[in-house]
């Protein structure tokens, strides 16, 4: 039999500045040999200095790449990102459900590092509902994580009940990432399956250039899922992959650069 090519799904927004969203996904799913595929959910005219304009995509559209990637092709793992409104999430869940997409990467964006909306105010409540149950692994920031749960998140015991809400709300497995802790000498992040919590700690970089960490944090996650990686080694393999892409930035544009990609061929080379 010929070997079955791993093929993972981001379903997610453009960034014209190819540091995050769709573009930080494919560039991720590519470095580690996973053939990736896109459902566009918005545009945004953006650059490491901003965001300047956003196009949200008809929810029909988003439905019909769905569609015509999973027909034809198959999906071994998908991801969510920039999801920008409840009627675009509502169909997402359901093509979810319909193709039963069991390795299914949540992450819950809402605000770009610059400081704009990517997910309308409205439906950040509904990720809850609608997403999170499906999801086989959801990676909240700690802005994020504490937008859902509704309180302050500054201490351990704080986090290990949030992910507990998280798992309680369906979700099988949750990492609550650390990246925005800057009190915090290491990178951390806290790992819950609903028995046993595992931290994931990493060197923490001085630099600006961390435009797209989470979308390429959670594109890893989705591609060695897809390669058929248990859920607490794909987040751990992630974990490896990011530090070292944020470890070699790239200098690239005015603002907050994005990471390197490829960065982790150089451990092999
Ligand atoms: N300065 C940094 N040095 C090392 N790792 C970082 C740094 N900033 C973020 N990370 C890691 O990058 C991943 C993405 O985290 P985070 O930046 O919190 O997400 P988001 O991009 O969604 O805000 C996490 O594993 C986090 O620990
Ligand atoms: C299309 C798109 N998706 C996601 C992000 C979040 O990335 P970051 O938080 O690093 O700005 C973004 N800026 N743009």
């Amino acid at each position: 039999m010929m070997n079955h090519i791993p093929r993972a799904l981001t379903i997610a927004g453009s960034d014209s500045g190819g540091g995050a969203g769709i573009q930080a996904d494919i560039k991720t799913f590519q470095e580690l040999e996973v053939y990736g595929m896109s459902a566009i959910t918005a545009i945004t005219a953006q650059n490491t200095l901003g965001v300047t304009g956003i196009q949200e995509i008809d929810p029909d559209i988003v439905a019909k790449q769905i569609d015509a990637v999973v027909s034809d092709i198959g999906v071994d793992a998908a991801k969510t990102g920039m999801i920008a409104n409840i009627e675009i999430m509502q169909i997402i869940a359901e093509k979810v459900k319909q193709y039963q997409i069991l390795n299914l990467v949540v992450d819950p964006v809402m605000v770009s590092k610059s400081g704009h909306s990517l997910l309308e105010e409205e439906a950040r409540l509904a990720l809850k509902e609608l997403l999170i149950p499906l999801a086989m692994v959801v990676t909240p920031n700690l802005p994020e994580a504490e937008v859902l749960i509704g309180k302050p998140l500054d201490r351990l015991e704080a986090r290990k009940e949030a992910a507990q809400m998280f798992i309680d709300w369906g979700a099988k497995h949750v990492v609550i990432k650390g990246g925005h802790d800057k009190n915090k000498e290491k990178a951390e992040d806290l790992f819950y399956d609903g028995k046993e919590f595992v931290t994931l700690s990493a060197e923490r970089f001085e630099t600006k250039h961390t435009h797209g960490t989470g979308c390429t944090f959670s594109a890893a996650i989705t591609a060695y899922l897809a390669k058929g990686v248990s859920p607490l080694e794909a987040v751990h393999q992630a974990k490896t992959f990011i530090s070292q892409a944020i470890s070699h930035p790239l200098q690239i544009g005015k603002g907050h650069g994005p990471t390197n990609h490829w960065a982790h061929r150089m451990r092999r080379e």
